[in-house]
């Protein structure tokens, strides 16, 4: 299999500090051989020392998913998103919980700013759903019968996924079997998130981002994205960005001290990064990272 590379960057020099790509291939392998141990306790080092650095690194999981199937959420997701915008309103989020269902372009708002960018939300099913009750509504799925059922299917994949790279992450800390057997029992029957996020060209006039600095809540987050480059931007410490060359970045009006750099997509990866869920039970050992979206190309992404 061919080693993923980063697509063009033409912010020169970004590479300098980029994300580490991890492969989770030895954690799919179902033998137990010393070179099985000893290639997964090198992809727990390699996730331990990207948390340490970044809170986010690559995935390659080019030996888990089908790049067919990716391809076909993102053609359905297109597709939605090109509908007359009265057909996308009647599965608006307000028709239910308020959060569950589709979010038109720049309701979402992070930092006080509107973010240019619009998205479908389904959480996890909830038992005896009452719409009054926050997020305890139903999913909202668009008319076209492929979308629910590719997009249930990706979520049971990315759960499944999720679960063995929290035991990599688990076995990367040191923990004892004990401690991950209990790790384990806090996550698998956790409550997801899945979006789908369209994000047209940010015009230049437009007072805030595609979509504004902030960390996630969670646990980990698995992004798959488009090949449009020069979109998704990390927020990486000085100590780990040194001799960076960021420049066209805008650097983020806040008090802490780094640099923004570029996560262009990488073919067979997902971006994951891990939400302050981390953070609270690592005691800050592992920082939820910052990250935004700049989408200034002239493709909608
Ligand atoms: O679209 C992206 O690349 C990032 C989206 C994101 O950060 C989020 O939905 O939390
Ligand atoms: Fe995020």
């Amino acid at each position: 299999m061919a080693t993923p590379q980063p697509l063009s960057d033409n912010s020169a020099g970004a590479q300098l500090a980029s994300l580490p790509i991890i492969n989770i291939t030895p954690y799919l392998l179902d033998d137990r051989s010393p070179s099985t141990i000893v290639r997964r306790a090198a992809t727990s080092a390699a996730i331990h020392n990207a948390c340490l650095d970044f809170g986010f690194f690559y995935l390659d999981i080019s030996a888990f998913v089908d790049p067919r199937e990716t391809e076909e959420l993102v053609s359905l997701a297109r597709e939605f998103f090109a509908l007359p915008q009265e057909e996308k309103d009647r599965i608006a989020l307000k028709n239910e919980d308020n959060a569950r269902g589709y979010a038109g372009l720049k309701e979402n708002v992070t930092n006080g700013k509107a973010d240019n960018h619009e998205g479908l939300d389904f959480y996890r099913p909830v038992e005896n759903p009452d719409k009054r009750k926050p997020l305890w509504g139903n999913n909202q799925w668009p008319d076209d019968p492929r979308f629910k059922e590719k997009y249930e299917n990706w979520v049971v994949k990315m759960q499944k996924l999720g679960l063995i790279v929290m035991e990599a992450m688990a076995i990367g800390l040191g923990m004892t079997p004990e401690e991950r057997q209990e790790l384990r029992g806090l996550v698998d029957e956790s409550f997801w998130v899945m979006r789908a996020i369209g994000y047209p060209p940010l015009p230049d006039d437009h007072d805030g981002f595609s979509c504004g600095a902030h960390k996630d809540y969670g646990c980990l987050t698995f992004l798959y994205a488009d090949r449009t480059p020069n979109a998704l931007q990390v927020f990486v410490h000085p100590d780990v960005a040194s001799g960076a060359d960021v420049s066209g970045l805008p650097v983020e009006q806040g008090n802490e001290e780094g640099h923004w750099i570029t996560a262009n997509p990488i073919p067979g990866c997902v971006v994951c990064n891990i939400g302050e869920m981390w953070e609270i039970w690592t005691d800050g050992l592992y920082k939820s990272t910052l990250h935004r979206v700049v989408h200034r190309g002239s493709n909608y992404r």
